[in-house]
């Protein structure tokens, strides 16, 4: 998978270089390129902002340098391109929009700031490409910068050949079909400050070992989010 992320703050993006995007990225299997929007500006201040239309708070972010900008990614690689916009009004990211993701063969993050970008620069998106609008969920950040570490981070686990063992993939809360919240996890020492592991769980009774930790995700689902138990699924 090839990703490119549009932003006028490229350092912010520097964490995709660790860690497991990082070994995907030295693995070959993404190709990652972060860019300056302000490389797509001509006047001296390499201004990217201007006042809002209609007046009100803040300002909006001009669409020509976005306009050069992916007119320049077009360019740059011929994968047809899936332009995914972090906003406060986009689809709520969750873990089968992940997987929606996992499976594009190049995203284009448009990463904003101020109030946003001129929506005729998402008007001419969804008209030129696929366009998907991401929000990370119903509290307010300052910009899309965290979003696009949040969306990537969560997709390119799900890359086949990225997460070394697959088989951890399909327990995990929010995982397809488990819509439980996991289990509480334990590992050594047996006793630490007092509080002792689970005996079940150093019984090597496999069977009531699965048997508690399904009991633990169905107590804890139900505590702490009613919410997907929907359908009595
Ligand atoms: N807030 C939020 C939010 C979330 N929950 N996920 N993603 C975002 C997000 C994404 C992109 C931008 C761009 Cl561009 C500017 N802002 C700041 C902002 C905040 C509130 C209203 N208008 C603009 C963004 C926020």
């Amino acid at each position: 998978m090839r990703i490119d992320v549009i932003t006028i703050f490229p350092d912010y993006l520097a964490p995709l270089s660790l860690s497991l995007v990082g070994k995907a990225i030295e693995a070959g299997i993404v190709d990652l390129a972060v860019h300056d929007l302000r490389w797509w500006t001509h006047d001296r201040h390499h201004t990217t902002d201007d006042t809002p239309y209609g007046g009100g708070a803040g300002m909006v972010m001009k669409p020509e340098p976005w306009g050069e900008a992916m007119d320049a990614m077009e360019h740059l690689n011929p994968a047809p391109m899936t332009v995914v916009v972090p906003t406060p009004t986009g689809r709520v990211l969750d873990q089968d929009l992940a997987h929606e993701l996992s499976t594009r063969e190049r995203l284009v993050f448009a990463c904003g700031r101020y109030e946003g970008i001129d929506q005729r620069v998402l008007d001419h998106c969804a008209e030129s490409y696929e366009l998907i609008e991401v929000s990370l969920g119903d509290y307010v950040l300052n910009g899309g910068e965290v979003a696009v570490l949040a969306i990537t981070e969560a997709m390119v686990r799900l890359i086949p050949g990225v997460i070394g063992n697959p088989d951890s993939l399909v327990e995990e809360s929010h995982a397809p079909g488990h819509r439980l919240l996991e289990y509480p996890n334990y590992t050594k020492p047996p006793v630490w400050r007092g509080r002792q592991v689970p005996p079940v769980l150093l019984s090597g009774n496999h069977a009531a070992i699965a048997t508690w930790r399904r009991e633990q995700a169905l107590e804890r689902t139900r505590q702490r989010r009613p919410d997907l138990f929907q359908n009595g699924s």
